[in-house]
């Protein structure tokens, strides 16, 4: 498979964990699973919607309990990236997840910085606040954080979108400004385009997470191709998620029709059937893209990037040498 230099700006670090992983961690860690073997866990990932979904993605996270497992869990990861032309990756983490099951932010950050540091991959932390939680909790974890902000880039918001809208959580995103942190939220992946344009103009996001619902709202779609508000697309997660019934049906060819600036992710790779570079050969397979259009997705992916003017300069001069 010959893809493009990437970057990956939209995975989950707890959607990485194999089900090997499960079970490799839950023994060391001395936990009992109520799974009978790597194959019968990997059988339940049949999942209805976001929600089937995100109920086995926390329950399996039950397994990450020290530094070392965060660390193994992203150098996996980071390894994968490496092997398979990702060269540049922002990388999501749900501390809320961890401190809930009395795992100190610390544990968690440090574990994760200790592969990020010893990975020869570009990559930053972007936080993630859980917006099934409450905003006082989101709070809680920014400033949990604050004494490791030197290790995060940007804040996110991601778990069950409908019924918790992006305004629910517009004060701890103007502390993360005021901090000097980035921002990026979830929407649009299955609530309605509204929480797209709330996500920009209230929480102040440079970057849209998922944003397909966009296109139920032309009005909506001239703005983000105006302001080239970059989307951070996961096809193979759409389908696994039921928002298309099948590859064949995803709109990213209209997204890249209209101008947007997209590009292609893995999400939760773990779960939904591939990572950056299976995302890519699927949509160039299935969608029947160019080499060209997978050459402009991967240059949005550096240009969408949190890194500065020099390092996209030097990764984009990679993406135009790519031969395909
Ligand atoms: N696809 C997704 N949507 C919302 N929250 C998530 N957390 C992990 N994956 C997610
Ligand atoms: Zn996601």
């Amino acid at each position: 498979m010959n893809t493009p230099p990437k970057a990956e700006l939209h995975v989950h670090i707890e959607g990485t964990l194999e089900p090997e992983m499960v079970f490799a961690l839950a023994r060391r860690n001395d936990i009992a699973l109520p799974h009978e073997s790597v194959a019968d866990l990997r059988a339940k990932y049949e999942f209805a919607d976001l929600q089937s979904f995100l109920d086995i993605y926390y329950a399996n996270m039950a397994v990450l309990r020290t530094a070392a497992d965060f660390r193994d869990l992203a150098a996996a990861y980071l390894d994968r990236c490496a092997a398979h032309g990702v060269r540049h990756a922002e990388i999501f983490f749900d501390p809320q997840a961890h401190l809930k099951r009395g795992v100190a932010m610390e544990t968690v950050i440090g574990g994760l910085c200790a592969a990020l540091d010893d990975s020869e991959v570009s990559a930053s932390l972007i936080l993630c606040f859980l917006r099934d939680e409450s905003a006082e909790s989101a709070a809680e974890a920014l400033r949990l954080a604050e004494p490791f902000l030197d290790r995060i880039v940007g804040v996110g918001l991601d778990s069950a979108e409908v019924g918790h809208p992006p305004s629910k959580f517009t004060e701890v995103f103007r502390r993360a400004h005021e901090l000097g942190l980035r921002a990026v939220a979830h929407a649009g992946e299955e609530g309605p385009p509204e929480y797209v344009r709330e996500a920009l103009d209230l929480l102040g996001v440079q970057r849209i997470d998922h944003g397909i619902r966009a296109l139920e709202d032309p009005e909506l779609v001239e703005r983000l191709r105006r302001e080239q508000i970059p989307l951070t697309v996961c096809p193979l997660s759409n389908v696994r998620l039921g928002a298309f019934a099948e590859l064949g049906h995803h709109t990213l060819p209209r997204l890249l029709e209209h101008g947007l600036l997209v590009t292609v992710n893995s999400d939760d790779p773990a779960y939904f059937g591939g990572y950056a570079d299976e995302n890519f050969d699927a949509v160039r397979r299935e969608l029947g893209l160019t080499p060209e259009q997978l050459r402009t997705l991967a240059a949005n992916s550096f240009r969408a990037s949190f890194l500065d003017e020099d390092g996209k300069a030097a990764f984009l001069a990679e993406v135009e040498a790519w031969t395909p």
